[in-house]
Order: structure tokens, then C-alpha cells, then sequence
């Protein structure tokens, strides 16, 4: 299953920059994982904000939880998902 996640993500001003760059180093580790499976499969920058929006291939919406839930930057973001399926009109193969 296919699903659009949005995530902002919001540090607190005291966290100590050596905390902070630690969770963000961990964050790009995990996520460059994940898009080297196949299940983090697009992920986009919002222009001019600390967001992206993401596409996760994953067998549902618990698993989908579970790499979420356990993401570095987890406590300091807040997430929407929105479940994704074939559009009639679209031409890739790979949209399901
Ligand atoms: O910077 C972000 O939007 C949060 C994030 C997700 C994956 C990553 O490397 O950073």
C-alpha cells in the first residue's frame, strides 16, 4: 500500500545543538535506508519550510506505524498520512 505522509518537523529552541544535529544525522541514515529498500519512496522538501512530504510503500497501516513511531526525529515532528490508491487515469505501472 501506498501512502502520502506529511512531516513538520518542530525542534524545540533549547534542545542543545549537539542533540539536535545527532537526531538529524540519525534521521537521514534511517531515511536513506528505508529509500534504498524501496519503502521510503519519494521524499520531498516543502520550499521554505522544516516539512517534506513523503511516499511510503509498506504492507499497511501498522507497519507504515511502526517505521514512523520509531524515526529519530518521531518525537519532535507531527505527522498526517493520507492512504494513496490508483488513480483511473494514471499511466505508471508502478502506482498500486
Ligand atoms: O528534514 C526533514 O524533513 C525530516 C527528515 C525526514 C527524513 C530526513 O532525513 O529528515
Amino acid at each position: 500500500m501506498l501512502f502520502q505522509v506529511q512531516m513538520d518537523v518542530r525542534i524545540p529552541h533549547d534542545l542543545p545543538a549537539e542533540k539536535a544535529d545527532a537526531l538529524k544525522k540519525a534521521e537521514r541514515e534511517r531515511a536513506q535506508d528505508l529509500q534504498r529498500t524501496g519503502t521510503w519512496r519519494h521524499l520531498w522538501r516543502h520550499a521554505g519550510r522544516y516539512a517534506n512530504t513523503s511516499i511510503f510503500e509498506v504492507g499497511g497501516a501498522q507497519e507504515l506505524h511502526d517505521i514512523l513511531s520509531t524515526l529519530p526525529l518521531f518525537p519532535f515532528m507531527e505527522i498526517s498520512v493520507t492512504p494513496l490508491c490508483r488513480h483511473p487515469s494514471s499511466i505508471h505501472d508502478d502506482d498500486r
